[in-house]
């Protein structure tokens, strides 16, 4: 049995949640669709559920298909931003990128340039990108440094790219090339556009289990020390600054909807995966591939909302 303090319920109270959880998530397999921009996550078997949450003290607990790893997409997006905020200053970073929600698809394009190529905030593709390129104008090897970023974060060194999740991404660039490339014409992105999309598809490819999400996203709701090893990722600081972009831009034009509903800082990806934080408690992931027309995983949502009913607290009351 796990002795932890992080929620009034007693661990067995919230495995029986967990478990719960699981057995009520075939209810919305019947909704949405798997992502099908690239033929590799088009082939995902789509009645798949996992839940996994670890504890502020770094005990974790899980259910379902939890150890099944998935691809983290756009959830790579704030390992991304970690790792820019640990080595840029606040004005490197926030004069190129907002921090406002976008209320647009994750991946349009149409603000961008009736806002001179700066984007609306990080956990947009073209914000995404922007922060790649930080990335590789400073890094020898971006795409090693932000693996390892990772590893360290969940304490696992086994976390690896899907290379044919990357290449299909590669292939299918098309969009995401139109954004970073308008982008280099405003003389916002400074590094070689082909490296930073290859850099940012590779990002996005990483395969990870709820298990592990949940662990690399743990620091967040342990006021910045992960407490996987004890290393400080972020000041206190920067870590109520990532929760509240979280509880803002993490869900793209959903995260009004989002936020009514489950009332946590999140973040989705078109994997199916969706990460919240409990500051102070926990941080959650669930994973379902079935998603809705924003691109987030709907037992996933469904998930979340049932967890932070049957734990009877979130920061908003
Ligand atoms: N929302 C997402 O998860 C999008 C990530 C995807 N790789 C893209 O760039 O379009």
């Amino acid at each position: 049995m796990i002795d932890s303090p992080s929620t009034p319920l007693s661990p067995g109270e919230l495995q029986g949640l967990l478990d719960t959880l699981v057995k009520e998530a075939p209810r919305c397999f019947g909704e949405g669709r798997v992502a099908s921009y690239i033929p590799a996550l088009a082939e995902v078997e789509p009645d798949q559920f996992g839940i996994a949450i670890c504890h502020a003290d770094g005990h974790v607990q899980y259910a379902g298909d939890a150890e099944t790893p998935f691809s983290i997409q756009s959830i790579s997006k704030v390992h991304a931003l970690v790792l820019a905020m640990q080595r840029l200053t606040p004005e490197e970073i926030w004069t190129r990128v907002g921090r406002e929600p976008s209320g647009q698809a994750f991946n349009s394009i149409v603000q961008l340039e009736v806002e001179n190529g700066i984007p609306r905030n990080p956990f947009i593709n073209a914000g995404a990108l922007m922060v790649t390129d930080m990335l590789t104008s400073r890094l020898v090897m971006p795409q090693h440094t932000l693996r390892e970023q990772v590893r360290r974060l969940a304490a696992d060194p086994t976390i690896d790219f899907d290379e044919r999740v990357a290449r299909s991404e590669m292939d299918h660039k098309a969009r995401n090339a139109a954004l970073a490339y308008l982008m280099q014409a405003y003389g916002n992105i400074q590094s070689d556009v082909e490296l930073v999309l290859d850099t940012y598809f590779h990002n996005c490819a990483l395969s990870m289990n709820c298990i592990q999400l949940a662990r690399s996203f743990a620091f967040l709701a342990n006021r910045g020390t992960n407490p996987n090893d004890g290393t400080q990722v972020f000041s206190e600081i920067q870590t109520r600054q990532m929760n509240a972009l979280l509880l803002t831009c993490g869900l793209y034009d959903a995260a009004g909807d989002f936020a009514w509903r489950v009332g946590l800082p999140g973040k989705s990806g078109v994997g199916g995966g969706i990460v919240a934080i409990l500051p102070r408690r926990m941080s959650i992931c669930v994973w379902s591939p079935r998603l809705d027309s924003y691109g987030n995983s709907i037992a996933g949502r469904h998930a979340l909302e049932g967890l932070v009913s049957g734990l009877r607290f979130t920061p908003m009351g």
